[in-house]
């Protein structure tokens, strides 16, 4: 296997915590503590991502090695790694909660590849750390399958994301309560490793600034700067104002992203909102079927409604209100803070209004589209339509024979198109009428709308048969839909099971349309 070269900047320039226990605790004047992984009892490679062994500048024969089950089950560390776990905190549901820390990602290192870019390496489910709380440090193979694919679904996606490297499966049970119904059954458990640049979150800055340490939070706000964002020039005053700024515009590009595809992230506290604008923490995500704003996978969330598809925009910006106030203290200048969401909202409206034009296959959007566009969802919605399978076959539109047929297989429920058929028609002639405006071609425009529209998503019932085969020792539904994922914007004649809509049998299953956070 390739030697990495390890470049361990978070821990060589930042305080990390005297004390050496893994024993829950509050940790202070620290932003990590050394921590390694637990060993597990028998690691085995389930699935690993090439193109994440690339950026390490590994290959298949590297991957191959068995020393790399060993090393990402938590068994072996490479030369030059120092593992730790980091201390933050985050706002959950809207509230305040403490210290959280990383009670179960264990960082191994910052590796810097041949072309000098850093991909920092964690393991999520590598054992207790001073962060766990009450919690055993583990993860579930179910959850970890998901993380492993939905990373590098939502990278090929051409969304911001961290990634991920490997999914090994630890040869240890793990207990959990699947459904918090009192009812815990042993569960295989498993390891990912990601891959990020950095791995700091909103809630790394706010936990020192809720204990008053500024000096803590102004080592940790310059010191990503100075790591994360080298781009930004200036005196330090100069390059804290730009780099909220920064951080607001790449949080709303990252959500409108979600929005275009369809991904609800289910569980956007502040503790998993990432510094760099990458979505962080695949936990009980899930991707619109049918199109309802409404619908959220989370069942914590069921009643709360908090983390819904549609509610995301507004989510970020409260998320980042709450990064601004840990920032104040520092900043100072309300202004400056003010100027960062307010870039946060402008950035968002662009960057969806471009998006939403690409998705309907017009060249710009203006204000007098609002009427049509908003139609179209609110039918979306009240006919039971799948997001992604309506967006794609709209593409194959005919302006010289529009014909609402080509949508046929988006209908989740038959009868309820059949009932509103003249809505849809009368919506089809106004659709018509705006895309000849434009003049393009079907071709063009097809070609267009098919470069943002996916065919392929990580459909939840998806990942849930990947993931009930892998129970059973098969992992083949899991390198299929990888590679199927590779390319979610081509046909691929070849994958056309994994385009297709939500079977019946999945609309109320676990893990298919309901996810809890026990993971
Ligand atoms: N130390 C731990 N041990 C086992 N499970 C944990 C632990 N910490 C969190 N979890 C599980 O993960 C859920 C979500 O926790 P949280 O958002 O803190 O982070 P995470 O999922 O562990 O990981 P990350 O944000 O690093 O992707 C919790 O509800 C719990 O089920
Ligand atoms: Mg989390």
């Amino acid at each position: 296997m390739r030697p990495l070269t390890f470049d361990n900047r978070f821990v060589r320039e930042l305080p990390g915590d005297t004390d050496n226990v893994k024993l829950s605790r509050q940790v202070y004047d620290a932003l990590w503590s050394s921590v390694t992984p637990t060993p597990v009892a028998d690691p085995r490679l389930l699935a690993y991502s090439p193109e994440v062994a690339a950026l390490l500048g590994w290959q298949a024969e590297d991957m191959n090695d068995p020393r790399i089950a060993q090393i990402f089950g938590g068994n072996a560390l490479l030369e030059g790694m120092q593992p730790y776990a980091a201390c933050y905190g985050g706002h959950q549901f809207g509230g305040w909660a403490g210290q959280l820390g990383d009670g179960r990602a264990i960082s191994l290192g910052e590796s810097v590849n041949a072309a000098g870019q850093r991909w920092e390496l964690q393991l999520k489910g590598a054992g207790q750390t001073p962060y766990s709380r009450r919690a055993d440090g583990r993860a579930v193979l179910r959850s970890s399958v998901r993380e492993f694919l939905c990373s590098e679904a939502m990278f090929h996606l051409g969304i911001p994301t961290t990634r991920a490297l490997s999914l090994v499966m630890t040869g240890d049970k793990v207990m959990r309560d699947m459904l918090y119904d009192g009812n815990p059954a042993l569960e295989p458990g498993a390891i990912v490793c990601r891959v990020a640049p950095s791995f700091i979150r909103f809630g790394n800055f706010e936990l020192p600034a809720q204990r008053g340490d500024l000096g803590l939070l102004a080592q940790l706000v310059d010191f990503t700067i100075a790591r994360d964002y080298p781009e930004l020039q200036g005196d330090t005053a100069s390059k804290r104002a730009q780099w909220f700024v920064e951080v607001c515009r790449r949080t709303a590009i990252m959500i409108a992203h979600w929005m275009r595809v369809g991904f609800v992230h289910g569980v956007m506290n502040t503790d998993n909102m990432s510094i760099l604008g990458l979505t962080i923490d695949y936990g009980p995500y899930g991707w619109l079927e049918d199109y309802d704003p409404m619908w959220t996978p989370n069942t914590t969330d069921e009643h709360g409604k908090r983390y819904t598809y549609g509610q995301q925009p507004y989510i970020g910006h409260w998320n980042l209100a709450r990064l601004s106030d840990a920032l104040m203290p520092l900043i100072k200048d309300s202004s400056i803070l003010q100027a960062g969401l307010q870039a946060y909202a402008d950035t968002y409206t662009e960057t969806f209004g471009e998006m939403l034009a690409a998705k309907f296959g017009i060249v710009t959007l203006s204000d007098a589209d609002a009427p049509w566009i908003n139609q179209a969802f609110e039918l979306l919605h009240k006919s039971e339509v799948d997001m992604t399978l309506f967006f794609r076959e709209l593409a194959e539109i005919e302006l010289e024979r529009p014909d609402l047929a080509v949508l046929n297989s988006a209908f989740y429920r038959p009868e309820l198109f059949a009932q509103q058929r003249g809505t849809w028609e009368a919506w089809l002639q106004l659709y018509v009428a705006r895309l000849q405006q434009d003049g393009l071609s079907d071709q063009t425009r097809r070609t267009r709308m098919n470069a943002v529209n996916p065919r392929f998503v990580l459909r939840n019932y998806l990942a849930q048969q990947a993931i009930d085969a892998a129970t059973e020792g098969d992992n083949s539904q899991i390198l299929a839909l990888l590679d199927a994922l590779r390319h979610p914007y081509d046909e691929q004649t070849a994958y056309a099971h994994f385009a297709e809509k939500r079977p019946e049998w999945a609309r109320h299953k676990a893990g298919c349309s309901m996810l809890s956070c026990s993971s």
